[in-house]
């Protein structure tokens, strides 16, 4: 067999110098594919003939010479940019750079099944593989499974995908009654809960005002101002595969017996003079998560008329649902709404998610193949950082850096169940 000495390389363009990104167990390589998967994607179709030739020099069981510090790099590349299964990449990389590789992962697999997400919209179930971490299940929107999601080392959340196009899921326990009623309790202290608006109500062209389409009160609670309101969004972006970056500032809405919310779509419609103002930095509002704070005693259901479902409210309960279908085209069957209360109130919560973030740190990966001195491919993958340093950066609550997209995993931000 040909005896191809395959190895991985990397080279940061006016980044980071070589060694930074592969001497140490620094989270930089990852953090850039990631930035780059989470932001602006770079188009599959740009690494299409470099990635399948290191695809197939990886599979045809070719001699490789994979950097240790490398693997994850590798892992995340092909992942992020090869659209690549990560359970067959891990098993790849078991192969071909030896066994135990696959191991040596495991302590990115947090971050590589986040990455898969949002670059797949789907996630492996890891837990098959030999020698990672017991647990590690995660929602998978496509297989039609209700599954245990477990994040990282916090809640355990059970999600159940109710249907696929578009998709829509359950998410039980999504947020502690404590963490619910903190929620509430700061949107009342906070004095700013007032009459809701509307971003856009179809049967009047309405936008940005009070109207009879929506009697409830509510308020917008910034991820700066309230640790657990931030911790909760880390949570949505967690599970979408993306990152708070994404998030507007959330919105708390309160329903006294009698109030509601008509039939709406939670997107900015083209149709509104605003659009694009409204989205020209973040995109449109790609999912909404809408989280019951605290039940009513009767009436107040979410309800999807095209899709014919119904959801009354329960505390701590989210239903997450993308607007926006695989194609990014408003989804006009997302129609839903908040039926009046009949007894009791109810208080909820939207974590808007939108298309892109808030900054996208643009990052480059290129994979060059070219032959060395005896005549054998060598990959090269130069991968540049953006300009103006993007060290880590600590997490405010327990110091840690936090990890490639953004999210820390520490005790105090996830909690305990
Ligand atoms: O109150 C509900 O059940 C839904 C609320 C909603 O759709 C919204 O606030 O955008
Ligand atoms: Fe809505």
């Amino acid at each position: 067999m040909l005896a191809a000495g395959l190895s991985f390389a990397t080279a940061a363009e006016g980044g980071a110098p070589h060694d930074e990104l592969l001497g140490d167990e620094s989270m930089a390589p990852l953090r850039t594919a990631a930035a780059a998967a989470g932001g602006a994607p770079l188009p599959p179709s740009a690494f299409a003939p470099h990635t399948s030739r290191l695809a197939a020099a990886l599979s045809a069981g070719l001699h490789v010479r994979v950097l240790r510090t490398a693997l994850p790099l590798a892992a995340a590349y092909l992942v992020g940019e090869a659209r690549q299964l990560l359970l067959d990449v891990l098993r790849l990389l078991d192969a071909v750079a030896g066994k135990g590789s696959a191991v040596e992962c495991a302590a990115w697999l947090p971050s590589l099944l986040r990455l898969e997400l949002s670059s797949r919209g789907e996630a492996s179930e890891v837990s098959t593989l030999e020698g990672a971490p017991a647990g590690w299940a995660y929602v998978g929107w496509d297989d039609g499974a209700a599954r245990r999601v477990l994040v990282c080392r916090g809640r355990a959340i059970r999600a159940t995908r109710v249907r696929p196009e578009p998709r829509l899921a359950v998410l039980d326990g999504f947020l502690s009654r404590e963490e619910a009623a903190h929620v509430v309790a700061a949107a009342r202290a906070s004095g700013r809960l007032h009459p809701s608006r509307v971003v856009n109500y179809d049967a009047t062209g309405e936008t940005g005002v009070q109207c009879d389409a929506r009697t409830s009160e509510s308020c917008k609670i910034s991820v700066k101002s309230d640790g657990v309101v931030r911790r909760v969004v880390q949570r949505a972006a967690y599970l979408a595969g993306l990152t708070p970056q994404h998030a507007e500032a959330v919105q708390v809405v309160h329903y006294r017996p009698g109030q509601q919310y008509r039939a709406h779509h939670d997107w900015f419609s083209p149709t509104d003079s605003r659009y694009p103002a409204k989205t020209a930095v973040m995109g449109n509002r790609l999912l909404s998560f809408f989280v019951y704070l605290e039940e009513c005693t009767s009436g107040g259901r979410t309800v999807f008329p095209t899709l014919g479902l119904q959801f009354p409210p329960k505390t701590g309960t989210a239903l997450v649902w993308y607007n926006l279908d695989r194609h990014g085209t408003l989804d006009e069957r997302t129609l839903h709404a908040g039926e009046p209360v009949t007894e009791g109130e109810k208080w909820g919560m939207n974590i808007w998610l939108r298309e892109r973030p808030r900054s996208s740190r643009l990052c480059r990966a290129v994979l060059t193949v070219a032959a060395d001195k005896d005549g054998d491919p060598r990959v090269a993958l130069a991968v540049s950082l953006p300009r103006g340093g993007d060290g880590p950066v600590p997490c405010g609550d327990c110091g840690d850096p936090v990890g490639p997209l953004g999210l820390c995993f520490c005790k105090k931000k996830y909690g305990f169940d």
